[in-house]
């Protein structure tokens, strides 16, 4: 059930090398900020509200991270392998999959974000659905450091710019207070340096930031959302296998919900790891846009973000708000 979908071809598209001119957009919208501040909810969110097409760019470097994770190489000689790892990516293809509905995985998602609907991402890399493998603590730990590396960005530019062009929607007419008016098309992209460096001349830039705190819980329950929910599926799977509805007959101990996941605390030190590592790396690294507009969301609901980013939007389009405040 998809209402979008882009694939990039890396070896075969027509491509954008660093420091070209941009191709034409109608409107662009750079969602950047560090790790689970809620850009790509947001992002989804937004671009779900707008009609807009929709790019996770931290999925492409996520994806670069699985290709070296896959190669075998080891964390500590990415630098010794990074040609290697940058022509992998160059000639590998991506599809990034927006899904109409929240799926499972995004039950906590869903919950923080009350009536609006959140669209899901599926991811492919080389054809295979790498959605939940590109986020695991592997991943998550050498992500940084393979987005550090000047060949890996400048080949994974070539992709983000790709796939923006391939999603982003076309314009449409629709009629307000008894005029016509063009909605242009667009596409949000998110990420660390849209803003800044992918699409510098961007219609809408936003900076989404959250205490840190806020930020590792928001992850931890999450994960600990995925863990009942992978171990609610087990239960069921045990009981239809022993042919019981959770009947008492089974002689199988029940599935008890495994606290394998971290605590709060770890979940923090990773997160503050991996902010040091993109704000201070050479290349491309996390900075604030001078013109982008800083929303911290600690204390706002989902919905005041998402309808706060999409009428600040609408407003630049020259379309009324469709939100109060
Ligand atoms: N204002 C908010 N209040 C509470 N939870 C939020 C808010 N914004 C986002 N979240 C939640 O925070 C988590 C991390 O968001 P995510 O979009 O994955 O962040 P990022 O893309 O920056 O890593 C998600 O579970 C999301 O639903
Ligand atoms: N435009 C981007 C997007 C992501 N990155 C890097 C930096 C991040 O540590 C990783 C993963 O990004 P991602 O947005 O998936 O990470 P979080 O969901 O915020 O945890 O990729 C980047 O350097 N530039």
């Amino acid at each position: 059930m998809f209402c979008a979908r882009v694939r990039v071809l890396c070896s075969t598209s027509k491509f954008w090398s660093l420091g070209r001119k941009q191709p034409a957009r109608e409107f662009t919208i750079a969602i950047d900020g560090p790790a689970a501040s809620g850009k790509s909810s947001t992002a989804r969110a937004v671009a779900k509200e707008l009609g807009f097409g929709y790019i996770d760019s931290g999925s492409i470097y996520r994806c670069a991270t699985l290709l070296a994770l896959r190669q075998g190489i080891a964390a500590d000689k990415i630098d010794e392998h990074i040609s290697e790892l940058a022509s992998l990516i160059s000639e590998a293809s991506m599809e990034i999959r927006i899904q109409k509905d929240a799926g499972r995985h995004t039950i906590g998602l869903a919950a923080a974000a009350g009536r609006l609907v959140v669209p899901g991402v599926q991811v492919l890399l080389n054809s295979e659905d790498v959605s939940k493998e590109i986020r695991t603590p592997e991943v998550n730990r050498l992500v940084a450091k393979v987005a550090s590396d000047r060949s890996v960005r400048e080949a994974v530019l070539h992709m983000q710019r790709a796939l923006a062009a391939a999603a982003e929607s076309s314009s449409t007419t629709i009629r307000q207070k008894g005029k016509d008016i063009k909605v242009p098309g667009g596409v949000v992209m998110d990420g660390r340096d849209i803003g800044t460096t992918v699409f510098p001349t961007a219609e809408l830039k936003i900076y989404l930031d959250a205490s840190p705190m806020a930020r590792a819980i928001r992850r931890w329950d999450e994960l600990s959302n995925q863990v009942k929910d992978a171990a609610k599926a087990k239960r069921l799977s045990n009981s239809r296998n022993t042919g019981g509805a959770g009947d008492g007959q089974s002689t199988k101990p029940a599935v008890t919900v495994q606290a394998d996941y971290p605590s709060v605390e770890d979940i923090a030190r990773e997160l503050e790891q991996r902010d040091y590592q993109d704000i201070n790396r050479e290349h491309s690294p996390l900075r604030i846009a001078s013109d982008a507009v800083v929303i911290d969301n600690t204390n706002l609901t989902f919905e005041q973000q998402v309808y706060s980013i999409a009428d600040l939007a609408r407003e630049r389009m020259g379309l009324e708000r469709k939100h109060d405040d």
